[in-house]
Protein backbone atom coordinates (compact mmCIF):
# COMPACT_ATOMS: atom_id res chain seq x y z
CA UNK A 1 0.00 0.00 0.00
CA UNK A 2 3.27 2.12 -0.83
CA UNK A 3 4.43 4.98 1.56
CA UNK A 4 2.85 5.83 5.34
CA UNK A 5 0.46 8.70 4.72
CA UNK A 6 0.86 9.45 1.00
CA UNK A 7 0.53 5.74 0.40
CA UNK A 8 0.50 5.19 -3.72
CA UNK A 9 -0.32 8.65 -4.52
CA UNK A 10 3.13 9.34 -6.15
CA UNK A 11 2.58 6.27 -8.26
CA UNK A 12 -0.89 7.08 -8.81
CA UNK A 13 -0.44 10.45 -9.49
CA UNK A 14 2.07 10.06 -11.77
CA UNK A 15 1.60 12.20 -15.27
CA UNK A 16 1.34 9.72 -18.56
CA UNK A 17 0.16 10.31 -22.00
CA UNK A 18 -3.76 10.54 -22.14
CA UNK A 19 -4.13 7.54 -24.75
CA UNK A 20 -2.89 5.14 -22.38
CA UNK A 21 -3.89 4.81 -18.71
CA UNK A 22 -0.21 4.88 -17.49
CA UNK A 23 2.10 1.95 -15.68
CA UNK A 24 0.34 2.71 -12.34
CA UNK A 25 -3.14 1.52 -13.18
CA UNK A 26 -1.40 -0.94 -16.30
CA UNK A 27 0.75 -3.00 -13.45
CA UNK A 28 -2.02 -2.94 -10.67
CA UNK A 29 -4.89 -4.05 -13.18
CA UNK A 30 -2.30 -7.16 -14.58
CA UNK A 31 -1.95 -7.85 -10.99
CA UNK A 32 -5.19 -7.44 -8.97
CA UNK A 33 -7.76 -7.38 -11.68
CA UNK A 34 -10.17 -4.00 -12.63
CA UNK A 35 -11.02 -3.42 -9.04
CA UNK A 36 -8.14 -3.47 -6.72
CA UNK A 37 -7.86 -1.57 -3.35
CA UNK A 38 -4.77 1.04 -3.06
CA UNK A 39 -4.00 3.63 -0.14
CA UNK A 40 -4.00 7.55 -1.14
CA UNK A 41 -3.17 10.81 0.95
CA UNK A 42 -4.41 9.28 4.10
CA UNK A 43 -7.82 7.20 2.61
CA UNK A 44 -7.95 3.45 2.17
CA UNK A 45 -9.56 3.83 -1.53
CA UNK A 46 -10.72 1.30 -4.15
CA UNK A 47 -9.92 1.89 -7.80
CA UNK A 48 -12.24 0.93 -10.53
CA UNK A 49 -11.37 0.50 -14.23
CA UNK A 50 -14.14 -1.77 -14.57
CA UNK A 51 -17.13 -0.23 -16.91
CA UNK A 52 -20.21 -2.23 -14.78
CA UNK A 53 -18.78 -1.19 -11.37
CA UNK A 54 -18.30 2.43 -12.44
CA UNK A 55 -21.85 2.83 -13.94
CA UNK A 56 -23.08 1.61 -11.35
CA UNK A 57 -21.41 4.26 -8.59
CA UNK A 58 -22.07 6.84 -10.68
CA UNK A 59 -25.97 5.79 -10.89
CA UNK A 60 -26.16 5.47 -7.07
CA UNK A 61 -25.19 8.97 -6.16
CA UNK A 62 -26.61 10.00 -3.14
CA UNK A 63 -27.73 6.41 -2.12
CA UNK A 64 -24.49 4.41 -1.81
CA UNK A 65 -21.79 6.97 -2.90
CA UNK A 66 -21.38 10.67 -2.64
CA UNK A 67 -19.12 13.32 -4.34
CA UNK A 68 -15.73 13.46 -2.16
CA UNK A 69 -13.16 15.90 -3.76
CA UNK A 70 -9.78 16.48 -2.32
CA UNK A 71 -8.94 19.11 0.62
CA UNK A 72 -7.33 21.57 -2.27
CA UNK A 73 -10.46 20.97 -5.00
CA UNK A 74 -12.78 21.49 -1.81
CA UNK A 75 -10.94 24.75 -0.08
CA UNK A 76 -10.44 26.38 -3.66
CA UNK A 77 -14.64 25.12 -5.40
CA UNK A 78 -15.73 26.54 -2.05
CA UNK A 79 -18.28 24.51 -0.16
CA UNK A 80 -21.54 26.08 -2.45
CA UNK A 81 -19.96 24.31 -5.61
CA UNK A 82 -22.11 22.09 -7.11
CA UNK A 83 -19.70 19.54 -7.41
CA UNK A 84 -18.65 19.85 -3.91
CA UNK A 85 -22.16 19.90 -2.07
CA UNK A 86 -23.40 16.23 -0.77
CA UNK A 87 -26.93 16.95 0.44
CA UNK A 88 -29.00 15.55 -1.37
CA UNK A 89 -31.70 17.97 -2.02
CA UNK A 90 -29.53 21.24 -1.99
CA UNK A 91 -27.50 19.33 -4.86
CA UNK A 92 -30.98 19.27 -6.91
CA UNK A 93 -31.81 22.80 -5.83
CA UNK A 94 -28.27 23.80 -7.27
CA UNK A 95 -27.98 22.01 -10.35
CA UNK A 96 -31.87 22.80 -11.35
CA UNK A 97 -30.71 26.54 -11.55
CA UNK A 98 -27.37 25.84 -13.40
CA UNK A 99 -28.79 23.25 -16.00
CA UNK A 100 -31.56 26.25 -16.10
CA UNK A 101 -29.30 28.70 -16.88
CA UNK A 102 -27.48 26.84 -19.36
CA UNK A 103 -30.44 25.81 -21.21
CA UNK A 104 -31.84 29.44 -21.38
CA UNK A 105 -28.37 30.45 -22.69
CA UNK A 106 -28.48 27.87 -25.16
CA UNK A 107 -32.18 29.11 -26.26
CA UNK A 108 -31.92 32.66 -26.97
CA UNK A 109 -31.83 33.64 -29.96
CA UNK A 110 -28.42 35.18 -30.46
CA UNK A 111 -26.86 32.47 -28.50
CA UNK A 112 -25.68 30.86 -31.58
CA UNK A 113 -24.29 34.13 -33.37
CA UNK A 114 -22.73 35.08 -30.30
CA UNK A 115 -20.31 31.98 -30.38
CA UNK A 116 -19.81 32.56 -33.99
CA UNK A 117 -18.78 36.22 -33.13
CA UNK A 118 -16.27 34.86 -30.45
CA UNK A 119 -14.97 32.06 -32.81
CA UNK A 120 -13.91 34.99 -35.73
CA UNK A 121 -12.82 37.16 -33.19
CA UNK A 122 -10.68 34.67 -31.77
CA UNK A 123 -9.03 33.97 -35.07
CA UNK A 124 -9.08 37.87 -36.15
CA UNK A 125 -6.64 37.99 -33.22
CA UNK A 126 -4.14 35.83 -34.47
CA UNK A 127 -3.92 37.68 -37.87
CA UNK A 128 -0.49 38.24 -39.02
CA UNK A 129 1.36 35.39 -36.83
CA UNK A 130 3.17 33.24 -38.58
CA UNK A 131 3.02 30.60 -35.68
CA UNK A 132 0.09 30.64 -33.04
CA UNK A 133 1.55 27.66 -30.38
CA UNK A 134 -1.75 26.41 -29.54
CA UNK A 135 -1.93 25.14 -26.17
CA UNK A 136 -0.85 28.48 -24.87
CA UNK A 137 -3.29 30.67 -26.69
CA UNK A 138 -6.43 28.22 -25.39
CA UNK A 139 -5.27 29.10 -21.90
CA UNK A 140 -4.31 32.63 -21.61
CA UNK A 141 -8.13 34.09 -21.21
CA UNK A 142 -7.97 35.08 -17.45
CA UNK A 143 -4.64 34.95 -15.20
CA UNK A 144 -6.81 34.68 -12.11
CA UNK A 145 -8.50 31.34 -13.92
CA UNK A 146 -4.76 29.99 -14.55
CA UNK A 147 -3.69 30.38 -10.71
CA UNK A 148 -7.33 29.01 -9.91
CA UNK A 149 -6.56 26.15 -12.01
CA UNK A 150 -3.19 25.89 -10.67
CA UNK A 151 -4.28 25.37 -6.97
CA UNK A 152 -5.68 22.28 -8.09
CA UNK A 153 -2.59 20.71 -8.73
CA UNK A 154 -0.94 21.54 -5.26
CA UNK A 155 -0.46 19.92 -1.81
CA UNK A 156 -2.93 22.50 0.50
CA UNK A 157 -0.20 24.16 2.38
CA UNK A 158 -1.18 27.64 2.71
CA UNK A 159 1.70 30.13 3.04
CA UNK A 160 1.51 32.89 0.76
CA UNK A 161 4.35 31.66 -1.93
CA UNK A 162 2.00 28.28 -2.28
CA UNK A 163 0.08 27.41 -5.51
CA UNK A 164 -2.99 26.64 -2.84
CA UNK A 165 -2.97 29.47 -0.95
CA UNK A 166 -2.85 31.92 -4.39
CA UNK A 167 -5.55 29.87 -6.14
CA UNK A 168 -7.20 30.17 -2.84
CA UNK A 169 -7.09 34.00 -3.03
CA UNK A 170 -7.70 33.72 -7.12
CA UNK A 171 -11.03 32.45 -6.64
CA UNK A 172 -11.47 35.52 -3.36
CA UNK A 173 -10.64 37.88 -6.45
CA UNK A 174 -12.92 36.04 -9.04
CA UNK A 175 -15.71 35.39 -6.43
CA UNK A 176 -15.45 39.29 -5.52
CA UNK A 177 -16.18 40.55 -8.90
CA UNK A 178 -18.99 38.88 -9.60
CA UNK A 179 -20.32 39.59 -6.48
CA UNK A 180 -20.21 43.03 -7.88
CA UNK A 181 -21.45 42.39 -10.65
CA UNK A 182 -24.38 40.44 -9.09
CA UNK A 183 -24.94 43.92 -7.14
CA UNK A 184 -25.14 46.06 -10.37
CA UNK A 185 -27.63 44.10 -11.63
CA UNK A 186 -29.89 44.17 -8.57
CA UNK A 187 -29.98 47.70 -8.80
CA UNK A 188 -30.35 47.87 -12.42
CA UNK A 189 -34.26 46.93 -11.80
CA UNK A 190 -35.53 48.44 -14.97
CA UNK A 191 -33.80 45.95 -17.34
CA UNK A 192 -34.85 42.27 -15.03
CA UNK A 193 -36.76 39.78 -16.74
CA UNK A 194 -36.20 41.18 -20.45
CA UNK A 195 -34.93 37.84 -21.54
CA UNK A 196 -30.96 38.13 -20.07
CA UNK A 197 -30.56 34.51 -18.83
CA UNK A 198 -28.80 36.04 -15.67
CA UNK A 199 -32.10 38.49 -15.15
CA UNK A 200 -34.51 35.63 -15.67
CA UNK A 201 -33.56 33.43 -13.63
CA UNK A 202 -30.67 33.80 -11.35
CA UNK A 203 -31.58 37.34 -9.97
CA UNK A 204 -35.37 35.78 -9.74
CA UNK A 205 -34.91 32.85 -7.63
CA UNK A 206 -35.23 33.54 -4.26
CA UNK A 207 -34.68 30.34 -2.82
CA UNK A 208 -30.65 30.51 -2.55
CA UNK A 209 -28.02 33.16 -1.19
CA UNK A 210 -26.26 35.84 -2.67
CA UNK A 211 -23.41 33.30 -2.16
CA UNK A 212 -24.84 30.88 -3.35
CA UNK A 213 -25.77 32.35 -6.51
CA UNK A 214 -21.88 33.74 -6.74
CA UNK A 215 -20.56 29.85 -6.29
CA UNK A 216 -23.09 28.92 -9.49
CA UNK A 217 -21.81 31.52 -11.74
CA UNK A 218 -18.15 30.51 -10.66
CA UNK A 219 -18.95 26.70 -10.94
CA UNK A 220 -19.61 27.54 -15.06
CA UNK A 221 -17.16 29.82 -15.21
CA UNK A 222 -14.53 27.00 -14.09
CA UNK A 223 -16.14 24.07 -15.19
CA UNK A 224 -17.02 25.64 -18.62
CA UNK A 225 -12.90 27.13 -18.84
CA UNK A 226 -10.30 24.33 -18.22
CA UNK A 227 -12.57 21.74 -19.82
CA UNK A 228 -13.48 23.60 -23.58
CA UNK A 229 -10.00 25.25 -23.55
CA UNK A 230 -8.45 21.43 -22.94
CA UNK A 231 -10.72 20.16 -25.54
CA UNK A 232 -9.70 22.49 -28.46
CA UNK A 233 -5.94 21.71 -27.26
CA UNK A 234 -6.59 18.18 -27.60
CA UNK A 235 -8.45 18.56 -30.72
CA UNK A 236 -5.62 20.41 -32.19
CA UNK A 237 -3.36 17.50 -31.27
CA UNK A 238 -4.89 14.60 -32.58
CA UNK A 239 -6.02 15.70 -35.67
CA UNK A 240 -2.21 16.90 -36.38
CA UNK A 241 -1.44 12.68 -36.15
CA UNK A 242 -4.38 12.06 -38.83
CA UNK A 243 -4.16 14.10 -41.89
CA UNK A 244 -6.69 11.96 -43.23
CA UNK A 245 -9.18 12.68 -40.79
CA UNK A 246 -7.83 16.47 -40.62
CA UNK A 247 -9.40 16.30 -44.42
CA UNK A 248 -12.28 14.47 -44.15
CA UNK A 249 -13.13 17.11 -41.37
CA UNK A 250 -12.47 19.71 -43.68
CA UNK A 251 -14.25 18.67 -46.44
CA UNK A 252 -17.20 18.75 -44.24
CA UNK A 253 -17.00 21.91 -43.86
CA UNK A 254 -15.87 23.65 -46.62
CA UNK A 255 -19.05 21.73 -48.07
CA UNK A 256 -20.93 23.56 -45.28
CA UNK A 257 -19.70 27.24 -45.91
CA UNK A 258 -20.02 26.77 -49.68
CA UNK A 259 -23.46 26.93 -49.51
CA UNK A 260 -23.92 30.38 -47.20
CA UNK A 261 -22.89 33.78 -47.97
CA UNK A 262 -19.42 35.62 -47.27
CA UNK A 263 -19.47 36.26 -43.50
CA UNK A 264 -23.18 34.82 -42.88
CA UNK A 265 -22.77 33.24 -39.37
CA UNK A 266 -23.39 29.38 -38.46
CA UNK A 267 -26.94 28.60 -37.43
CA UNK A 268 -28.35 25.12 -36.46
CA UNK A 269 -29.15 24.02 -39.77
CA UNK A 270 -25.26 23.84 -40.30
CA UNK A 271 -24.62 22.50 -37.03
CA UNK A 272 -26.82 19.14 -37.65
CA UNK A 273 -24.64 19.21 -40.88
CA UNK A 274 -21.28 18.45 -38.33
CA UNK A 275 -21.93 14.51 -38.19
CA UNK A 276 -18.05 13.74 -38.88
CA UNK A 277 -17.08 16.66 -36.85
CA UNK A 278 -19.31 15.68 -33.38
CA UNK A 279 -17.48 11.83 -34.37
CA UNK A 280 -14.03 13.49 -34.37
CA UNK A 281 -14.81 15.81 -30.74
CA UNK A 282 -16.41 12.14 -29.31
CA UNK A 283 -12.91 10.42 -30.87
CA UNK A 284 -10.95 13.61 -28.86
CA UNK A 285 -12.63 12.89 -25.68
CA UNK A 286 -12.18 9.52 -25.91
CA UNK A 287 -8.54 9.20 -26.67
CA UNK A 288 -7.44 12.62 -24.54
CA UNK A 289 -9.74 11.84 -21.48
CA UNK A 290 -9.83 15.37 -20.00
CA UNK A 291 -11.51 14.30 -16.78
CA UNK A 292 -9.66 10.81 -15.70
CA UNK A 293 -11.70 9.73 -13.15
CA UNK A 294 -14.26 11.44 -10.47
CA UNK A 295 -14.12 11.45 -6.62
CA UNK A 296 -16.32 9.34 -4.66
CA UNK A 297 -17.03 7.90 -1.22
CA UNK A 298 -18.84 4.90 -0.06
CA UNK A 299 -21.40 5.59 2.28
CA UNK A 300 -23.25 2.57 3.16
CA UNK A 301 -21.31 -1.36 2.73
CA UNK A 302 -21.62 -2.00 -0.62
CA UNK A 303 -21.31 -5.30 -2.75
CA UNK A 304 -21.55 -5.37 -6.33
CA UNK A 305 -20.19 -8.38 -8.51
CA UNK A 306 -18.31 -9.97 -6.08
CA UNK A 307 -16.63 -6.70 -4.93
CA UNK A 308 -17.04 -5.76 -1.51
CA UNK A 309 -16.57 -1.56 -0.71
CA UNK A 310 -16.45 -0.79 3.12
CA UNK A 311 -18.59 2.51 4.03
CA UNK A 312 -16.73 5.20 4.19
CA UNK A 313 -13.50 4.24 1.85
CA UNK A 314 -12.88 6.31 -0.89
CA UNK A 315 -13.67 5.07 -4.31
CA UNK A 316 -12.49 6.34 -7.56
CA UNK A 317 -14.36 5.53 -11.34
CA UNK A 318 -11.56 5.50 -13.71
CA UNK A 319 -13.54 6.78 -16.98
CA UNK A 320 -10.05 6.58 -19.12
CA UNK A 321 -9.49 2.99 -18.51
CA UNK A 322 -12.70 1.99 -19.90
CA UNK A 323 -12.27 4.34 -23.01
CA UNK A 324 -9.00 2.66 -23.30
CA UNK A 325 -10.26 -1.12 -22.73
CA UNK A 326 -9.42 -3.30 -25.91
CA UNK A 327 -12.17 -5.59 -24.83
CA UNK A 328 -14.39 -2.90 -25.57
CA UNK A 329 -12.77 -1.07 -28.16
CA UNK A 330 -10.44 -2.19 -31.11
CA UNK A 331 -6.94 -0.91 -31.04
CA UNK A 332 -8.40 1.86 -28.41
CA UNK A 333 -4.68 4.05 -28.07
CA UNK A 334 -5.53 4.73 -31.98
CA UNK A 335 -7.48 7.92 -32.51
CA UNK A 336 -10.31 6.77 -35.33
CA UNK A 337 -13.31 9.14 -35.46
CA UNK A 338 -14.57 6.31 -37.46
CA UNK A 339 -15.07 3.80 -35.04
CA UNK A 340 -17.82 6.15 -33.50
CA UNK A 341 -20.17 4.78 -37.03
CA UNK A 342 -21.04 1.77 -34.39
CA UNK A 343 -23.24 2.39 -32.17
CA UNK A 344 -21.89 0.08 -29.27
CA UNK A 345 -18.70 2.74 -29.13
CA UNK A 346 -20.98 5.64 -27.14
CA UNK A 347 -22.07 2.30 -24.66
CA UNK A 348 -18.79 2.25 -23.54
CA UNK A 349 -17.48 6.11 -23.04
CA UNK A 350 -18.56 8.56 -20.56
CA UNK A 351 -16.17 11.30 -20.81
CA UNK A 352 -19.17 13.44 -19.00
CA UNK A 353 -19.70 11.07 -16.07
CA UNK A 354 -23.24 10.04 -14.92
CA UNK A 355 -25.91 9.62 -13.08
CA UNK A 356 -27.36 12.69 -11.29
CA UNK A 357 -24.13 14.00 -11.76
CA UNK A 358 -23.91 13.82 -15.54
CA UNK A 359 -21.91 17.31 -16.73
CA UNK A 360 -24.69 19.62 -17.30
CA UNK A 361 -22.40 21.28 -19.87
CA UNK A 362 -21.66 18.52 -22.45
CA UNK A 363 -23.45 19.85 -25.50
CA UNK A 364 -22.53 23.42 -24.82
CA UNK A 365 -18.86 22.50 -24.52
CA UNK A 366 -19.58 20.25 -28.42
CA UNK A 367 -20.95 23.05 -29.83
CA UNK A 368 -18.45 25.56 -29.04
CA UNK A 369 -15.79 22.98 -30.14
CA UNK A 370 -17.77 22.55 -33.32
CA UNK A 371 -17.75 26.44 -34.65
CA UNK A 372 -13.99 26.44 -33.27
CA UNK A 373 -13.47 23.76 -35.51
CA UNK A 374 -15.07 25.43 -38.38
CA UNK A 375 -13.16 28.88 -38.16
CA UNK A 376 -9.77 27.08 -37.44
CA UNK A 377 -9.82 24.94 -40.69
CA UNK A 378 -11.19 27.24 -43.08
CA UNK A 379 -8.52 29.98 -42.17
CA UNK A 380 -5.55 28.59 -41.15
CA UNK A 381 -3.28 25.61 -41.51
CA UNK A 382 -1.64 23.33 -38.38
CA UNK A 383 2.18 21.91 -38.67
CA UNK A 384 3.15 19.29 -36.22
CA UNK A 385 7.05 21.27 -34.45
CA UNK A 386 7.11 19.51 -31.31
CA UNK A 387 6.22 15.82 -31.54
CA UNK A 388 4.98 16.07 -27.61
CA UNK A 389 2.40 14.04 -26.46
CA UNK A 390 -1.21 14.99 -24.83
CA UNK A 391 0.02 14.43 -21.23
CA UNK A 392 -2.41 13.76 -18.43
CA UNK A 393 -2.17 15.79 -15.65
CA UNK A 394 -3.96 13.89 -12.98
CA UNK A 395 -5.79 16.38 -10.70
CA UNK A 396 -6.79 18.92 -13.46
CA UNK A 397 -8.23 16.59 -15.07
CA UNK A 398 -10.81 15.78 -11.69
CA UNK A 399 -11.94 19.26 -12.15
CA UNK A 400 -14.52 18.47 -14.54
C1 LIG B 1 -16.12 20.04 -22.82
C2 LIG B 1 -15.66 19.19 -22.02
C3 LIG B 1 -16.22 18.80 -20.66
C4 LIG B 1 -15.95 17.63 -20.03
C5 LIG B 1 -15.07 16.49 -20.53
C6 LIG B 1 -16.68 17.65 -18.77
C7 LIG B 1 -16.69 16.60 -17.88
C8 LIG B 1 -17.41 16.58 -16.70
C9 LIG B 1 -17.50 15.44 -15.79
C10 LIG B 1 -16.82 14.09 -15.97
C11 LIG B 1 -18.31 15.81 -14.76
C12 LIG B 1 -18.74 14.93 -13.58
C13 LIG B 1 -17.94 15.20 -12.31
C14 LIG B 1 -18.36 14.26 -11.19
O1 LIG B 1 -19.13 13.33 -11.40
O2 LIG B 1 -17.87 14.45 -10.07
C15 LIG B 1 -18.71 17.19 -15.00
C16 LIG B 1 -19.51 17.92 -14.14
C17 LIG B 1 -19.84 19.23 -14.34
N1 LIG B 1 -19.62 19.98 -15.48
FE1 LIG B 1 -18.60 19.38 -17.11
N2 LIG B 1 -17.35 18.84 -18.66
C18 LIG B 1 -17.12 19.58 -19.80
C19 LIG B 1 -17.65 20.84 -20.08
C20 LIG B 1 -18.46 21.57 -19.24
C21 LIG B 1 -19.01 22.89 -19.54
C22 LIG B 1 -18.81 23.64 -20.87
C23 LIG B 1 -19.73 23.28 -18.43
C24 LIG B 1 -20.52 24.54 -18.17
C25 LIG B 1 -20.65 25.56 -18.90
C26 LIG B 1 -19.63 22.21 -17.45
C27 LIG B 1 -20.20 22.26 -16.19
C28 LIG B 1 -20.16 21.22 -15.28
C29 LIG B 1 -20.76 21.30 -13.94
C30 LIG B 1 -21.46 22.51 -13.34
C31 LIG B 1 -20.55 20.05 -13.35
C32 LIG B 1 -20.99 19.59 -11.95
C33 LIG B 1 -22.27 18.75 -12.07
C34 LIG B 1 -22.77 18.16 -10.75
O3 LIG B 1 -21.98 17.88 -9.85
O4 LIG B 1 -24.01 17.96 -10.67
N3 LIG B 1 -18.86 21.21 -17.97
N4 LIG B 1 -18.18 17.63 -16.18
Amino acid sequence: MGFPFVGEAFGFFTPHKSFSIGNFLQQRCSRYGKVFKSYIFGSPTIISCDLELNKFILQKEGKLFQSSYPKPIRDILGNHSLMIVTDVERHKKLRRIEVGLINKFSSTSNFLCEIDKLCVSLMESWRGNQLILFSKQAKQLLQDFLTFMEGFVSIPINLPWTPYAKAVKARRRISSTLKQILNERKNRKDVQGKGDPFDEILMKEDLISDVEKVSILLDLLLAGYETTSGLLSLLVYFLAQSPQALQTLKDEHLAIRRNKKEGEPLNWEDYKQMEFTTMVINETLRCGNLVKFVHREAIKDVKFKGYHIPAGWKVLPILSAVHLEPSLHENPSEFNPWRWTDPATSKNVVPFGGGSRLCPGSELGKLEASFFLHYLLLNYRSRKIVSAAAIHRQEVSASA
